[in-house]
């Protein structure tokens, strides 16, 4: 079967606690939460989606059918660009990379010479050995992945109170403004939560703002 990817590229991680870090991503094709089809996203059961994971069309996108084809991919990226001052990161994401990511793809990415993040919705177990998991809830799914190293909410959804998730197990815990039409003035609300609930920071996607990938 193999993994199907969507895009990899080289960039600068954009969001949370490592925000500015040099990393590879490895963006997985499908979602358990939408089809990624335009057509289903009023029902779907996460409706802000800003990301594109469908099929495997994309640069650096592909079906690659071992661990080691892929990890080899991913270091070749990395390579490519970066010189040996730093440790290689790479940021499995999607669509839901959980759907894909596997113990035999997360060792041959450390064999690599990796340190392996995650962004995940967090409906699924994490595999072990990953060393940085990201958990992103949707108000609409259950979450089932409740530790991990960073909490990044992505604030407003009607419905969800940050606070429900204050006691779980994590090292940071972000807002990060809904991106869309009322992008300007969610952004507005999230800073003011920040403020008034000193727990939180807030995690702007500066990616955006920079125009990089
Ligand atoms: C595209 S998702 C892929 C990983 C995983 N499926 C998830 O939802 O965490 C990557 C990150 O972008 C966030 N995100 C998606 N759409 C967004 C939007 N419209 N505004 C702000 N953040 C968004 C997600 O919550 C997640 O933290
Ligand atoms: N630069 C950059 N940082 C990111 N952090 C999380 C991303 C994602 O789409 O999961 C992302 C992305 O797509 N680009
Ligand atoms: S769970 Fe993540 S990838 Fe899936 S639709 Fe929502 S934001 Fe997009
Ligand atoms: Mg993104």
């Amino acid at each position: 079967m193999g993994y199907l990817v969507k895009e990899s590229f080289y960039s600068l991680q954009g969001e949370g606690a490592q925000t500015g870090r040099a990393a590879v991503f490895c963006r997985f094709a499908g979602c358990n939460l939408w089809s990624g089809r335009e057509q289903d996203r009023a029902w779907a059961r996460c409706r802000f989606c800003d990301t594109d994971f469908r099929g495997t069309d994309g640069e650096g996108g592909g079906r690659y059918p071992t661990p080691e084809a892929l990890a080899n991919h991913l270091r070749a990226l990395w390579s490519r660009a970066a010189d040996a001052s730093g440790r290689p990161y790479v940021v499995c994401t999607g669509g839901e990379p959980l759907l894909q990511l596997d113990v035999p793809l997360i060792d041959a990415l450390h064999r690599q010479g990796f340190e392996v993040a995650v962004e995940t919705n967090g409906t699924r177990p994490a595999p072990p050995g990953l060393d940085w998991v990201c958990v992103s809830p949707k108000v609409d799914a259950p979450l089932r992945l409740t530790r991990g190293d960073e909490l990044k909410l992505v604030y407003p959804q009607p419905g969800l109170d940050p606070e429900r998730f204050f006691g779980l197990d994590f090292r940071y815990f972000f807002l990060q403004p809904l991106d869309g039409p009322q992008r300007a003035h969610n952004t507005r609300l999230a800073v003011a939560y920040c403020k008034a609930h000193p727990h939180w920071r807030l995690s702007v996607q500066t990616h955006k703002w920079l125009g990089i990938p």
